[in-house]
């Protein structure tokens, strides 16, 4: 037997397992890090988070990420190029973790690593007859294996499209099998550049779980504070947003995307929600004048609305619900107003801190728990067809030599 297969042997019957998740969303703010003790694994996954950290990203890569994220059109051998570097920078940024945390590469058994979404385009978004949905991350777990010497599963979306899934959200399935519970109907709420959200019933009953992105998070507010208040990066407590007021008419028409009318399951991204859909709807609404900080009002209303909308839609034929966030977006104050007013049924949205996860490393957490399924699951696998969740093993594995 290959002494690597014999590792992974043996990483996989071990009680406890040393698992880093790693998660770089659409925010582009840096990279999530989350060093993850695991036992067990199905519905009697055990996570303890040891460590957690965001490595934030340098001026540079966002710059070079940017050049070609979400972007139809862009140069190919730049493409190429970011696979293997971002691969290798994010190799380097676990090492740099791993020596602040005073934590020996050897100990871990395997890196998650997500990489970086560049594109995302379902079938909804690209509408070719010929082409099934299509999602793309770079970073390939191979540099990140040889960079770090630790074994690395990764590139977990391309299972989910070929077994009849969107290639998202993927956190469904850690949702389920670490957040279920027998006493009470759970929203689990993710709010990062895009927002999604996981459905669980009180039951643990797998074919009424459900799944979808929403639309955007912070994508648009932020994109639009990098353009109009740069160095800023987004509204950092809402300060901007709460300076304007909201202009009806701008958000009645970023209210109408087709997105918004499709039944769940769906997924989306910076591809389509982006300051050009901003400028369409300011043209339409003929709101081009309005001040940065309306804009700013308008936007995060428009967010919250969404995530609303969908949130009422999961919980309407439900006596009680509790819905945990996650995500960036549980630190923007006006954000997290304006949904709970337009969620009468809630009395607070809690956050994944009450059920043991830090909320800012729920996304890297999750990766963790895919890796383990990869590694030591199996037996109990969760999944349903019918919302899009197809009953699977997600990730690649590459070896450090
Ligand atoms: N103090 C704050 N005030 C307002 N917004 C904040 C604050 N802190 C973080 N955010 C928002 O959270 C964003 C980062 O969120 P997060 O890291 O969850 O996104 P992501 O993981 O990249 O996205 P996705 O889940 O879509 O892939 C920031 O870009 C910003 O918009
Ligand atoms: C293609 C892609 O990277 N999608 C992300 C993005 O960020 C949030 C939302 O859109 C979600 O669908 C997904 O990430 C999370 C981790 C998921 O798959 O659950």
């Amino acid at each position: 037997m290959h002494q690597h297969i014999l590792q992974l042997y043996n990483s996989a019957k071990k009680q406890q397992r040393l698992i880093i998740g790693l998660m770089s969303g659409t925010s582009l703010d840096g990279l999530d890090v989350a060093l993850c003790k695991v036992s067990g694994h199905g519905m009697d996954t055990q996570i303890d988070v040891l460590a957690f950290h965001t490595v934030d990203y340098d001026g540079d890569y966002k710059q070079k990420i940017k050049t070609v994220f979400s972007k139809r059109k862009c140069d190919l051998e730049l493409v190429t190029l970011l696979h293997p570097w971002v691969g290798q920078l994010h190799g380097k940024m676990v090492l740099q973790c791993l020596a602040k945390w005073g934590v020996d590469a050897a100990e871990i058994d395997v890196i998650a690593s997500h990489g970086q979404t560049i594109y995302h385009c379902p079938k909804n978004q690209h509408k070719q007859t010929d082409f099934n949905h299509g999602t793309l991350q770079i970073g390939d777990s191979d540099h990140l294996a040889v960079t770090t010497g630790i074994t690395t599963i990764g590139d977990f979306r391309q299972k989910h499209i070929a077994a009849g899934g969107e290639g998202a959200p993927l956190a469904v399935y850690g949702d389920y099998l670490f957040f279920s519970s027998l006493t009470e109907n759970r929203i689990l709420l993710n709010m990062g550049g895009i927002a999604n959200l996981t459905f669980l019933p009180q039951s643990a009953d797998a074919s009424a779980v459900f799944s979808s992105d929403i639309g955007p998070g912070n994508t648009i507010m932020d994109a639009y504070v990098q353009r109009h208040f740069a160095p800023l990066q987004y509204d950092k407590d809402s300060l901007i947003a709460n300076q304007g007021q909201i202009n009806q008419p701008l958000l009645d028409e970023l209210c109408q995307d087709e997105f918004f009318y499709l039944d769940f399951p769906k997924t989306t991204g910076p591809e389509v929600f982006n300051l050009a859909y901003l400028h369409q709807a300011q043209t339409i609404t003929n709101t081009l004048q309005l001040s940065h900080e309306d804009v700013m009002a308008t936007l995060n209303r428009f967010s919250a609305m969404m995530i609303a909308q969908a949130i009422n839609q999961c919980s309407e034929k439900l006596a009680d619900v509790t819905v945990y966030a996650s995500g960036g977006g549980i630190h923007n104050p006006l954000l997290m107003k304006h949904i709970l007013s337009l969620c009468p049924q809630l009395h607070e949205i809690k956050n994944t801190h009450a059920l043991g996860i830090d909320p800012d490393a729920k996304e890297a957490v999750l990766f963790a728990i895919l890796a383990n399924e990869c590694l030591a699951g199996g037996q109990q696998r969760f999944g349903n067809q019918a919302q899009g969740i197809p009953i699977i093993t997600m990730g690649k594995v590459s070896f450090a030599d």
